[in-house]
């Protein structure tokens, strides 16, 4: 069984965060492993409260698991500080393990999941020694200091992004103007790039879109897909959970991590490599 770790905060209605990471680990059959790096209260509506984890127990945390698993992949959601990231930095720098970095900020309320002065933190030390960095627009732009307004300054924001070393930069497409299409441009080391289209669902259940992304995209490198590979079925299992929404909670619902094993076989994902 291949062991994974999502390094993130908990969140207490279950749609985002480390739960939602879980709820992917399990349906895309690999063992999940967590390091908490804050509890929130939360649910449909917003974020209540934050209650952060110390960085000395985050490395305990780290400690305890990865000497006792053998774990292959790692990604990261809410890290909340500079300290907490530093130390999730350090250590993770002396493993050889894949490193999905989704570089939560704010969530869907305006919420900020981490503090303004962590993001050089995250840039400086985490994404040196990252495989894939998975920013939405908002993200994108914090990151890399660039304006997104046109598909050509989202070029120049990724480029920017991997020159801080990490080897892939998959820009989301949930925040963007298009009406009918969620495309996901991604940005390879090598220059070469491709997009990931599908149909736009319009809802507002997407609560936890992000998280359950990347925590597919750090599944399936774990069973050993291609990075490109691994992109596109991880675009299938956030578009099915987005197309069959659950309809709980009276705010921004959470998707369905039941429906890629249901449905997977009834939909495909455009790529294009242009
Ligand atoms: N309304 C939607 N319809 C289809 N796909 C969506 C929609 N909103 C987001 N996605 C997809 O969900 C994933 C997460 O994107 P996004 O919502 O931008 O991230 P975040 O949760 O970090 O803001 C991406 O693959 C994106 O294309
Ligand atoms: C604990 C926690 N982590 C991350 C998020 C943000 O999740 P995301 O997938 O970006 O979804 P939305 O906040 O946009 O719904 C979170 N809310 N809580």
């Amino acid at each position: 069984m291949d062991v994974v770790m999502t390094i993130a905060g908990a969140d207490s209605g279950g749609g985002a965060g480390i739960q939602a990471d879980l709820k992917t680990f399990q349906e895309l059959k690999v063992f999940g492993t967590t390091v908490i790096t804050a509890l929130t209260a939360q649910n449909t509506l917003g974020v209540q409260g934050i209650f952060p984890t110390s960085p000395d127990f985050v490395l305990q945390q780290l400690t305890s698991v990865f000497s006792d698993f053998h774990v292959k992949a790692v990604k990261t959601g809410m890290l909340f500080s500079a300290e907490i990231i530093e130390v999730i930095a350090n250590y993770l720098q002396q493993k050889d393990v894949q490193l999905v970095i989704d570089p939560v900020m704010i969530a869907k309320g305006g919420e900020s999941l981490l503090q303004k002065e962590a993001v050089d933190a995250l840039k400086n030390t985490l994404l040196p020694i990252a495989t894939v960095l998975t920013p939405n627009i908002p993200e994108a732009e914090v990151i890399s200091g660039i304006k997104i307004e046109n598909e050509d300054h989202m070029t120049k924001a990724a480029h920017t992004m991997l020159q801080y070393g990490v080897q892939c930069v998959v820009m989301k497409g949930g925040h963007s103007k298009e009406l009918n299409t969620a495309t996901d441009k991604v940005y390879l080391a090598d220059g070469t790039s491709f997009s990931m289209i599908s149909k736009r669902i319009h809802t507002k259940h997407t609560h936890g879109t992000g998280c359950t992304f990347s925590a597919a995209i750090t599944s399936f490198l774990a069973r050993g897909l291609s990075l490109k590979e691994a992109m596109i079925e991880a675009k299938k299992f956030v578009q099915l959970a987005i197309e069959n929404p659950l309809n709980i909670g009276h705010g921004h619902g959470p998707t369905n991590h039941f429906a890629y094993q249901q449905r997977k076989g009834q939909y495909e994902v455009i790529v294009d490599e242009s």
